[in-house]
């Protein structure tokens, strides 16, 4: 059995469809066993060796883990649900403290290389949970990821009714037009020595989750009526969501992507350097 950390946003549920429905979730129950948890933790229970598979942020990537090909979670221009609110009348380079969900790793990278490299700036990042209101009265700036950053997009007019007029930015769009390059958020990785036999094959497990995706993406309305009632969002915007601002196939242009976002973090010293990806 491999042990799985998977996410539980909205985002990966395509990625993870024939793990969740018929026919396949059943056979694939034999050969996976799937443990649901935030961005962060998938990653840190990867490198404790509390898992072997898992969906992880590219900023937690080391030298040890192989990144599986196939599938991604990326965007290639704007991505909704990593928002950072600024404070008017700050801008990128005048905001002085982060207020920050800590539930996410690539984004706070990305937002470190955004403001050091290309603002100049260099703000302190406080570790928050999730709430835009506290978060924006505690700090000049918010960065939130997932699904609330998709619900404070719905529910903008409060929020800045409460804390004064922001500034919000797509923080994948932000990097995309500097950049020229997908933003990438996540990864499948695995601790290559848990693969072969008696156990899972790698050309196994690269087929299951390639399958899984290419299932998920054909079952997009299933996936819209399954979350519209879990999660305050339109039927039409988790359509979008997932069939436009998410990007789920881990292209060459991807792979760039990773290789100049690592490039940058290590210039920016947010990450060590990874001068070689890992491919499985
Ligand atoms: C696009 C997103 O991607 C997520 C963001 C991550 C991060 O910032 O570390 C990690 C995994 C992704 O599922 C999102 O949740 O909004």
């Amino acid at each position: 059995m491999l042990r799985v950390a998977a996410i539980n946003f909205l985002n990966p549920a395509p990625l993870m469809w024939d793990f969740e429905h018929a026919p396949l979730a059943q056979e694939l129950a034999q050969r996976y066993s799937l443990h649901y948890t935030q961005p962060s933790q998938c990653a840190a229970e990867l490198l404790a060796g509390r898992a072997d598979l898992g969906l992880i942020p590219i900023a937690a990537l080391t030298p040890e883990l192989a990144v599986v090909p196939g599938c991604t979670i990326a965007s290639l221009n704007e991505v909704r649900s990593i928002q950072l609110i600024v404070k008017s009348p700050n801008t990128f380079s005048t905001v002085k403290t982060v207020s920050a969900d800590t539930a996410s790793r690539s984004s706070l990278a990305y937002a470190e290389i955004l403001f050091r490299k290309f603002a100049s700036n260099h703000p302190a990042f406080l570790p928050a949970s999730a709430d835009p209101i506290a978060m924006l009265q505690q700090a000049d700036a918010a960065i939130l990821i997932g699904d609330p950053a998709l619900l404070a997009l719905e529910r903008r007019e409060q929020i800045e009714a409460e804390v004064g007029p922001c500034q919000w930015f797509d923080l994948a769009h932000e990097w995309h037009i500097r950049t020229n390059v997908p933003w990438v958020a996540a990864v499948w990785a695995v601790r290559p020595e848990s693969l072969g036999e008696p156990r899972l094959s790698a050309a196994q497990l690269v087929e299951d989750l390639e399958a899984s995706r290419n299932h998920g993406l054909l079952h997009i309305e299933d996936l819209v009526k399954e979350w519209a009632p879990r999660i305050e969002l339109s039927p039409a915007v988790i359509r979008h969501y997932l069939s436009s601002n998410i990007h789920y196939v881990l292209n060459t242009d991807c792979m760039h992507a990773i290789k100049l976002f690592r490039q940058y973090a290590a210039e920016v010293d947010v990450l060590p350097a990874l001068p070689d990806l890992r491919l499985l």
